[in-house]
């Protein structure tokens, strides 16, 4: 879509996709392009299953948010692609979040390409007038929970796992777009609440709260969103597509015009010694618990 491309380029990322639509791609083009992702169109039912594949827990490294946005973007330009949902492969995860390890110690420039890339990747996913889901089958903290609120419509599983953002109580301050997606989605007093407080919400508590909009048996998470997908991908594209995009339109057009200010801000806090020493006692702390 050009209004997508206008815009990733304009956050200066994505640089390497084409410029013209990629129309009849094949099955195979999609399964064989990326390493982090597996990507299957049906060209009958015109969804795609966009499956996050980068095990142990999915953390979001560099290439990966690159690889999303760039599949994403090609699916969006696909005619024969109507609906992307998005799964992950990795049992009881959806994604762990950003991968803490590129985070840690970061030279600023590959900084600041990581972190444009987790603007590409979500700006890519909100702004697609094609319909996303997502299939939450396990925990999705930070980023993981990012994805999710960049799409239309979520179910998650249920069980022990935990959703949302939980930056402010590792002494990160909030960003600007991940706060409106979230404000968004829930509302300005859960917003205010649960950012504030850097709170993680099992999944009723998701529920109620409208962080995800559905809640099922681990087994019926993936069923339960192609049954939605099927509902959805009926309505006709264009009248649908353009709603969707007036009611998203204005933060992607914020997020275009303050990226670089986020990026500054960000790489002035993310690179900072109090925030990295938080990221390497976090890392410890989990490179601990798996060795236990
Ligand atoms: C601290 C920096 C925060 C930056 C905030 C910036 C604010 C701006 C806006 C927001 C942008 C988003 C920020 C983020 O996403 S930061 C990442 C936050 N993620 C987390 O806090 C989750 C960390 N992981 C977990 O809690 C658990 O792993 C999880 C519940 C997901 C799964 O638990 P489980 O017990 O099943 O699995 P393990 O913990 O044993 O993990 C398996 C292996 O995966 C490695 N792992 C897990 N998470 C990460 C990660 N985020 N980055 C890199 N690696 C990760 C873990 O070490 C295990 O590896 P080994 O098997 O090799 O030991």
């Amino acid at each position: 879509m050009a209004c997508i491309q206008k815009t990733l380029r304009g956050l200066g990322v994505l640089r390497q996709l084409p410029r013209e639509s990629t129309v009849n791609q094949t099955y195979c083009r999609y399964a064989s392009s990326y390493k982090y992702l597996q990507v299957d169109l049906d060209k009958k039912t015109k969804v795609a299953h966009l499956t996050l594949a980068r095990k142990p827990a999915n953390s979001l490294n560099c290439d990966m948010m690159k690889e999303i946005a760039m599949a994403t973007n090609e699916l969006d330009q696909d005619r024969d692609c109507k609906g992307i949902i998005i799964n992950s492969c990795v049992p009881n995860i959806f994604s762990a979040g950003l991968d803490l390890t590129e985070l840690y110690q970061a030279k600023e420039l590959f900084f600041q390409d990581f972190w444009r890339s987790l603007q590409a990747m979500f700006s890519t996913i909100y702004g697609t007038k094609v319909v996303t889901m997502a299939a939450i089958e396990g925990h999705a903290p930070a980023a993981g929970c990012i994805i999710a609120l960049a799409t239309d419509y979520r179910v998650m599983s249920e069980g022990k796992f935990n959703i949302g953002l939980n930056e402010s109580m590792l002494g990160i301050p909030m960003n600007f777009w991940v706060k409106d997606a979230f404000i968004a989605t829930c509302g300005q007093r859960e917003g205010e609440r649960a950012l504030q407080l850097g709170q993680m919400f099992i999944p009723s508590t998701a529920l109620q709260i409208g962080l995800v909009d559905e809640v099922v048996p681990q087994e019926l998470t993936l069923p339960t969103v192609q049954k939605h997908m099927k509902q959805w991908v009926k309505v006709p594209g264009g009248a649908r597509g353009l709603t969707k995009s007036l009611i998203r339109q204005q933060a992607m057009d914020n997020l275009k015009a303050k990226a670089d200010e986020d990026l500054l801000i960000m790489t002035r806090h993310m690179l900072s010694q109090p925030i990295q020493n938080t990221i390497g006692a976090y890392l410890e702390n989990m490179t601990k618990k798996s060795k236990r």
